[in-house]
């Protein structure tokens, strides 16, 4: 069986290579870094740890790598030959992976190939439907909606494990947490009733462990890098070590969790077990986790549908408390990471218009909610 993966990097070869592996899979990933293709083609392998247990190095095997930019022809081959895509880019790159997908795709429909499975990996509201999205709408290869649906099943998927690296030689190893959840949105899939990841779970309904992998975890874990940016600290064990941070993160995940338990068939009772596991976990100290890396890129974070204001706007919708999250999205605006593009762009953003405009353009936020006042004061707030 074969397997196509873009983005070699943390989750990449982390956990979605591993669970490949693990599965039977050979897997071809598709990158545009040149050291990483080198690396797994030196060997047709690569290393990873697992940091919670004693550093275990795992060998994942039966790998091979090819740029998008060097050899697209051999991407689309593999992609014409694969029984199952996936991907994790960050969000932000799906529409660069797009014309490389949709030519592949487009190929394997030409040459009469099997409908395939293509998962979007990657932290978002529906990452797979905004994949989806992005090949109708790339310009360089066309395909369309119809094509698509002949030729791929697009799964949405939730995906958790802290998966970070370390660099050695250039080149980045992953470094693992042993915990993971893969689920998979089963009725979306070409056959419903294969389950072609081992260690993957299939549902039926996905939207309410997606929403609480991005609404509950990444939104406490988004909360604890911003808050802690702003009280300097360097690492999410270090920023909850702080005990006003940490209850104010908590306060978060549990406004959050009370939108949840209205919108889905959740008890309060058991997000708050799993708000504690979460908190157990981020806050390892072995994970060296680097609030500029779980803060990274927070124009998708502010985003209105992401980690913060999603929760926030639910929140709202069902008439809860959402001060908390309206002071995480502060701290948000509030992140000037000088190595962050997306922080840099906002920074420049608000010195020229002001706070209020950026959360309407970043979070589109308006007045008729009551949530961009709530930001606005919090941000004053923090500024003062
Ligand atoms: N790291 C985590 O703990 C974690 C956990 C769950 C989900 N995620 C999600 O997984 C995704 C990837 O995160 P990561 O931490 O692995 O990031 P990463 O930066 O380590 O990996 C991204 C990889 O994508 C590659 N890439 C970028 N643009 C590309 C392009 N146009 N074509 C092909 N490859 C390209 C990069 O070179 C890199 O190797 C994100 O959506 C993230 O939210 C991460
Ligand atoms: O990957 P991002 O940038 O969407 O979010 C940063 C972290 O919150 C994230 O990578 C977590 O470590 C991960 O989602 C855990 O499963």
């Amino acid at each position: 069986m074969k397997a196509v993966h873009f983005g070699a990097g943390n989750i990449g070869r982390g956990f979605i290579g591993e669970l490949l592996f693990e599965s039977g899979f050979e897997t071809t990933f598709i990158d545009v870094v040149q050291p990483i293709i080198d690396y797994i083609n030196a060997s047709h392998s690569y290393e990873m740890y697992v940091i919670d247990n004693n550093y275990e190095k795992k060998v994942i095997k039966n790998v091979k790598a090819v740029s998008s930019i060097t050899d697209e022809p051999a991407a689309v081959e593999a992609i014409c030959e694969a029984d199952i895509i996936t991907t994790s880019v960050c969000v932000d790159n799906l529409d660069k992976i797009a014309p490389t997908l949709a030519k592949g795709l487009k190929e394997r429909l030409n040459r009469g190939g099997s409908k395939v499975n293509v998962m979007a990996c990657e932290n978002a509201f529906y990452a797979t439907d905004m994949l989806k999205k992005a090949l109708v709408e790339n310009k360089k290869a066309p395909i369309t909606e119809a094509e698509l649906d002949e030729i791929g099943a697009f799964p949405n998927v939730a995906v958790d494990r802290i998966a970070l690296c370390k660099v050695v030689d250039g080149v980045k190893i992953p470094q693992i947490q042993s915990t993971f959840e893969l689920v998979i949105e089963k009725d979306k899939m070409v056959d419903p009733t294969a389950q072609p990841i081992k260690g993957a779970e299939y549902v039926e309904n996905l939207g309410m462990y997606l929403e609480r992998k991005l609404y509950v975890f990444n939104c406490g874990h988004a909360a604890t890098a911003y808050f802690g940016y702003y009280n300097n600290r360097a690492t999410i064990f270090d920023a909850l070590e702080v005990p006003e941070i940490k209850a104010d993160v908590i306060a978060v995940m549990k406004e959050s969790a009370m939108a949840m338990t209205k919108k889905y068939p959740f008890t309060f009772e058991e997000l708050e077990a799993y708000i504690e596991k979460i908190i157990k976990r981020i806050s390892l100290e072995e994970l060296h986790d680097e609030v500029v890396r779980v803060g990274r890129s927070p124009i998708r974070k502010l985003n209105a549908k992401d980690r913060l204001v999603g929760p926030a706007l639910l929140a709202e919708q069902y008439g809860l408390d959402n001060s908390h999250l309206a002071k995480a999205i502060a701290a948000g605006y509030a992140f000037d990471c000088k190595d962050d593009e997306q922080a840099v762009e906002i920074q420049n953003y608000i010195a020229e218009n002001g706070i209020e405009k950026a959360v309407e353009k970043y979070s589109s936020l308006t007045a008729e909610h009551a949530l961009y006042q709530k930001v606005i004061d919090a941000y004053k707030a923090l500024k003062a």
